[in-house]
């Protein structure tokens, strides 16, 4: 599905209504501070529906969890990353545990 948004946003172009067009076209580091006001989103959300107070609510949290991940997809598509390097260097994290990779950053 990642994959699919990714080629979804690339296919579309200035003529089409599209809000993917409308935030790449912006100022470079606009998608980054657009990701910080999502994660800052997903926090409140989950202040306010946090489980211990009650009244979890799993969906709107999945809803601020797939803004941020689309705002993501965004700055990848805008600085011409493939899907394919991304997938590249997670499948080179794969075959070593975090706690060793991380020795060697
Ligand atoms: N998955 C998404 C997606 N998730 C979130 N959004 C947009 O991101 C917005 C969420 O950002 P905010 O919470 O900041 O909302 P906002 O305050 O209205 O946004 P701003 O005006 O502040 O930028 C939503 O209102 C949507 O417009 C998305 N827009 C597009 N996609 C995917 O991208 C494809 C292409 O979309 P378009 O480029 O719009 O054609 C779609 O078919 C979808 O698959």
């Amino acid at each position: 599905m990642i994959k699919k948004i990714i080629t979804l946003i690339k296919k579309k172009n200035t003529v089409s209504n599209s809000y993917s067009i409308h935030i790449l076209h912006k100022e470079a580091d606009f998608l980054i501070k657009k990701l910080f006001e999502e994660l800052s989103e997903l926090l409140i959300c989950f202040n306010k529906y946090n489980i211990n107070k009650g009244c979890f609510n799993r969906y709107f949290l999945i809803k601020e969890i797939c803004d941020i991940l689309y705002h993501l997809l965004l700055f990848i598509v805008y600085n011409n990353f493939s899907f394919l390097e991304i997938e590249k260097e997670f499948l080179r994290r794969s075959s070593i545990s975090g706690a060793e990779e991380k020795i060697f950053r």
